[in-house]
């Protein structure tokens, strides 16, 4: 299925379009070429079933006793009577739930959290298990659920915001239906042309999660609506494909990117032959449906393994092919679980699904992560806000002109309007809160930007009297800074002391005015919570309800709407924290070319000193200097400069750049003289200097092997140009 289709009708901005659409940019390079994984269950044999014909040789390989018509091919050369398949993992019949999951499942579940695609889906004849291993059978749990289930557990120990979603839906007999919204009947497949083709699902229902029993509520309300039957061969057969879709968004505060992550896991409905199942009338056609949608499915497969014409995979032929995609041969890690009986009355099966499954394992593909812009998105929304109402307001005027024609228009009071009240109710107070997040966000913002600038006043502050600044809390403040006021200058205090003491007193207010807004932040958010449960309550309720299909159509779209533009101030939101952390980057950007400029005024009146008065270097610099040389020729000659031991090479930059500018200039306190005005060191001067270090060390590799004498940089200020 491809991503898209969990995505376009509420984003539009689907994991599908993500990962190729020009407006998303990949983070770093990251596409690589990966191969799909196959991994073969063999279900237990039943009370009725007698005879192997299958057998696990190891954990990648089973052999299956041949055909009598692959017995009797006289060109087979090799007639042990058995067939040996290779695969990713093959699971025997005592292979547990969990041993599953852990070895075909659990590792895409971290990779959705970093922004990729992953699918995983049952492949096998009717009564093969697929059902068992996907959704799972009394305490049995399946994939789906421990794949949840891990997800919010691993999300609820990051710092990180995460966005879940979900949507769940059936392919029965080549209708699409909403299985979290059955009511919204059968949905139309679109292919968007404008963004490479992406198929989508219209109208499909895409709920936000917030835990898991939410999920889990989910998951059995889309259960008991997916269609099942019982056949000859299996009581509780399925009769369509189920296809369950989790999208991750991760967003950080500051960040400008977003990064979102789909996980599909698809149950498939069983190939079936109709001798064995001995199905007539309705499950026939089923079975007819099924299997067309599933010889579709191998003919991809085969086209994209190679066996056939490898430039052309035609998706079109039924819609289960077109919404998997993705999966097979796009950005998406996927994992196809194959389920095998090893009973002899099933070997054709078997043999066929093991076809299937060994073709499968020559597919590959190139997989990247999804990292789409924020700005981007927020446009996405818009769009299909606009959609959505003029959709709505078709429906309005239909919904009206039916209830004018049956009852003279009075309808003011019917459960439809009630009903909208409540669930527009409860949105309102939603963006009423968000709102008030947005203001709680936008103020903590500010303050932390004053809070900047009035450590930069202390700091400044600080250094022009000597002392050495470090970061604190006003609850940390130096103590001789609060008596120094009314002492340096008689009675009086000077403009300079009461700016800091000012400083020290707003930094106090600030810090305790960030604390508020905290605690403000965490009681909305819960307040948040609490309302948008309140609405999935009244969603959940409204087929009960309504008995129109167009009036619950009407609210669905009512609260889909209110859903976006909530979605879509979420974002905005981000958007401002983006804003204001840009202002703070430009701060420090600014703080650094002062600090820099300063430390290259320091440099060159040293080197004039050095150079006019023929200083020689400190002995321990000269072997700290050394010791670099040899680490760097070890570490990176002929490598990337990124290689050198950073860790170190700082260390050592900090004691010699320190020790050869202002070592001599401390009084016996520790504290510099007036005179040297040098900045300390800094994380971020650190680093400058570093990178100049190291530029200058390969300048300096250079030097050596034409057995030229190389200086450190800080030698060679007027040469600065030239060299770096
Ligand atoms: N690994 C297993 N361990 C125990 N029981 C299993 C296992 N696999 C399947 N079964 C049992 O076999 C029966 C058929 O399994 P299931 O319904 O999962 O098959 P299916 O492939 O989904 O069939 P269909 O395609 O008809 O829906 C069920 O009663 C199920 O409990």
């Amino acid at each position: 299925m491809s991503p898209s289709t969990v995505q376009m009708q509420n984003l539009n901005g689907s994991p599908y379009t993500v990962s190729s659409a020009p407006e998303f940019r990949q983070e770093e390079s990251t596409a690589v070429e990966e191969k799909l994984m196959v991994a073969v269950r063999i279900r237990p044999l039943s009370t009725n079933e007698t005879g192997r014909s299958l057998y696990v040789v190891d954990s990648k390989t089973i052999v299956i006793e041949e055909t009598e018509k692959e017995r009797d091919d006289v060109l087979r050369q090799k007639r042990t009577g058995q067939k040996r398949y290779a695969f990713d993992v093959v699971f025997d019949e005592d292979s547990t739930q969990d041993e599953v999951y852990e070895k075909t499942t659990k590792s895409l579940v971290k990779d959705i959290l970093v922004g990729f695609n992953a699918t995983v889906f049952a492949y096998g004849a009717t009564g093969s298990g697929k059902t068992h291993t996907m959704v799972g059978h009394g305490g049995e749990t399946g994939i789906m659920v421990r794949a949840i289930s891990d997800l919010f557990d691993i999300v609820s120990k990051n710092a990180y915001r995460y966005t879940v979603k979900m949507s769940y839906l059936e392919i029965y007999n080549e209708n699409i239906r909403d299985l979290l919204n059955p009511a919204s009947g059968f949905l139309e497949l679109r292919e968007d042309t404008s963004r490479n083709r992406n198929i989508q699902v219209t109208g499909l229902s895409e709920v936000v999660v917030v835990s898991i029993d939410e999920v889990m509520g989910l998951l059995h309300q889309g259960n008991r609506q997916r269609t099942v039957e019982p056949t000859g061969v299996n009581k509780t057969s399925s009769r369509s494909h189920a296809l369950l879709s989790v999208t991750v968004c991760k967003a950080s505060r500051t960040a400008t990117a977003v990064r979102q992550g789909r996980l599909f896991m698809i149950d498939l409905a069983g190939s079936e032959r109709a001798s064995h199942t001995k199905n007539r009338g309705k499950r026939l056609k089923e079975g007819a449906h099924i299997n067309r949608s599933l010889l579709a499915l191998g003919n991809c497969i085969n086209a994209l393994s190679g066996g056939t014409n490898p430039r052309f995979v035609n998706y079109r032929d039924s819609k289960l092919t077109r919404l998997l995609r993705e999966s097979l041969s796009g950005n998406c890690r996927t994992v196809m679980i194959a389920h095998v009986s090893s009973a002899a009355s099933h070997k054709d099966e078997t043999r066929n699904t093991l076809i299937y499954a060994a073709r499968a394992s020559g597919i590959s593909h190139k997989v990247e992560r999804n990292v789409l812009n924020v700005s981007f998105q927020v446009n996405q929304y818009r769009s299909v806000i606009s959609d959505l109402r003029n959709e709505i307001s078709r429906l309005r005027t239909k919904l009206d002109e039916g209830r004018a024609k049956s009852s003279n228009g009075q309808h003011s009071d019917t459960p439809v309007n009630q009903i909208r009240d409540q669930i527009v109710g409860t949105f309102r107070e939603q963006m009423k809160l968000r709102r008030k997040l947005m203001d709680i966000d936008g103020h903590l913002l500010s303050l932390g930007v004053e809070a900047e600038r009035q450590h930069q006043i202390i700091s400044q502050w600080e250094s022009r009297n000597n002392r050495l600044y470090c970061r604190r809390t006003s609850s940390q403040r130096r103590p001789n800074t609060k008596s120094s006021i009314n002492t340096s200058n008689g009675d009086s205090f000077d403009n300079d002391q009461l700016n800091m003491h000012q400083a020290w007193s707003d930094l106090s207010y600030i810090e305790h005015e960030q604390e508020r807004y905290v605690a403000l932040r965490s009681k909305t958010v819960s307040e948040l919570d609490a309302v948008r449960q309140q609405a999935v309550a009244l969603e959940n309720n409204l087929p009960k309800r309504l008995d129109s299909e167009t009036e619950r159509e009407l609210l669905s779209l009512i609260c889909r709407v209110h859903e976006l533009e909530a979605d879509k101030m979420a974002l905005q939101g981000e958007r401002l924290v983006e804003s204001y952390e840009l202002r703070r980057r430009g701060d420090l950007l600014h703080k650094l070319h002062r600090q820099q400029r300063i430390t290259d005024d320091i440099i060159t009146k040293q080197r004039q000193i050095i150079e006019g008065q023929n200083v020689p270097l400190p002995t321990d610099l000269k072997e700290l200097y050394r010791s670099y040389q040899q680490e760097i020729h070890a570490n990176s000659y002929n490598t990337d400069v990124n290689t050198i031991p950073l860790t170190s090479a700082i260390q050592s930059i900090d004691k010699s750049f320190e020790k050869a500018t202002i070592d001599d200039q401390r009084d016996k306190n520790g504290t510099y003289t007036a005179e040297s005005r040098v900045q300390p060191i800094t994380p971020e001067s650190r680093l400058y200097t570093t990178s100049r270090y190291l530029k200058a060390v390969h300048r300096e590799l250079w030097f050596s092997k034409y057995n030229k004498i190389f200086t450190p940089f800080f030698l060679f200020k007027n040469r600065k140009l030239e060299y770096f």
